[in-house]
């Protein structure tokens, strides 16, 4: 695979705190032997799970953003590693592919200016490149029949996971969304916050669901798009349901699954809706972080849910000396995507 960088069986030995009488999850996670060529590999494995990393924030920079989440999925690995292996999961069961090479284009992004009219125009386009990888690498994954976890990077990644996705399956997909924001933006040049818009509009995305949206934080032209396209877009709010109570969280998993269940579908989830959770655009109120694990857990059960994608983690943006906890969080979700499948 081209613009690829493999994880191996020794980077995963470096990451694993080995401890007698125990087995971690780095100890039985499959990686790909350095002479397989990957998709062989995978092909014949019985892993259901292929997790890659996308460490990149050049979306987020082309939105405007703060950057960081390129640093998530190395902490996100080193959390996972060291997971217990055990009755309830089994690192066996999944498949650590490793990163794509986005090098390239955080090094030019790292001499742009969002700020500049014409640099912008450039981030854009090395966010065009970076969505070529992704949707490339989830059709393959799920040509084999695996399901991708998918540790971003950007919320501009969406757009690869679905296209890639619709590819895959051949037909045009849903997704469901956890996130404070539609990411339903303008079409102004691809960045964190229109990923949902180029999948509709390029006719990979049939039916989008966001899960707990923040009132102030989607503008009124948005709001009135989603209006015009009922059989699209459909949404709840964080305050219609843990602040007026006018709706119940368990409820609103049903109505939103009964929304998108009919086809695959992409589950989505943004830890900037997570409050304290370090971010672009970091908050201090949402659903907490068990809200966010039983989300996983109720979507990753059903049978088209078809990959997990989680981003816009940015532990490099925490500077206290807790900084694993965005790489621990995310560990968490892997697992309850994990058990969602099994148990
Ligand atoms: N993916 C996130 N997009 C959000 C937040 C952007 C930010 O503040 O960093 C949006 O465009 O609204």
């Amino acid at each position: 695979m081209d613009n690829f960088i493999q994880f191996s069986v020794s980077d995963l030995a470096a990451i694993t705190n080995h401890r007698s009488g125990e087995v971690k999850f780095g100890e039985r996670i499959i990686t790909i032997p350095n002479d397989t060529p990957a998709l062989d590999f995978i092909s014949k494995s019985d892993a259901p799970f292929v997790l890659f990393g996308i460490p990149e924030d050049v979306g987020v920079k082309a939105n405007f953003g703060r950057v960081g989440t390129a640093s998530a999925y190395f902490s996100a690995i080193k959390s996972l590693a060291n997971i217990q292996h055990n009755k309830f999961c089994k690192g066996s069961k999944i498949i650590l592919l490793g990163h794509l090479d986005v090098e390239k284009q955080m090094k030019k992004a790292s001499l742009l200016m969002a700020n500049d009219k014409e640099d912008r125009k450039e981030l854009f386009k090395l966010v065009e490149q970076i969505d070529k990888e992704v949707s490339h690498l989830v059709c393959a994954i799920v040509k084999l029949g695996k399901i991708p976890i998918i540790i971003g990077g950007g919320h501009n990644n969406a757009y690869g996971n679905i296209k890639g996705l619709a590819l895959g399956k051949g037909k045009m997909v849903n997704a469901v969304n956890f996130d404070a924001h539609t990411d339903f933006r303008i079409m102004e040049g691809r960045h964190s916050g229109n990923g949902f818009t180029y999948a509709f509009e390029e006719h990979f995305l049939k039916k989008y669901f966001v899960f707990g949206l923040h009132e102030g934080f989607v503008s009124k032209s948005v709001f009135n798009t989603i209006k015009s396209i009922p059989e699209t877009i459909n949404y709840n709010t964080y305050e219609e349901i843990e602040v007026r109570k006018e709706k119940d969280f368990d409820t609103e998993l049903n109505v939103a699954l009964d929304y998108i269940k009919n086809e695959p579908f992409g589950i989505e989830l943004d830890l900037d809706a997570i409050p304290g959770v370090y971010s672009s655009a970091m908050t201090n109120s949402g659903f907490g972080v068990d809200k966010a694990r039983q989300f996983v857990h109720h979507f990753g059960k059903h049978k088209n849910a078809s990959y997990l994608h989680i981003c816009e983690g940015a532990p490099d943006l925490d500077h206290s000396n807790n900084n694993h906890l965005t790489g621990k969080l995310i560990a968490y979700l892997i697992t309850d995507f994990m058990k969602s499948k099994t148990l």
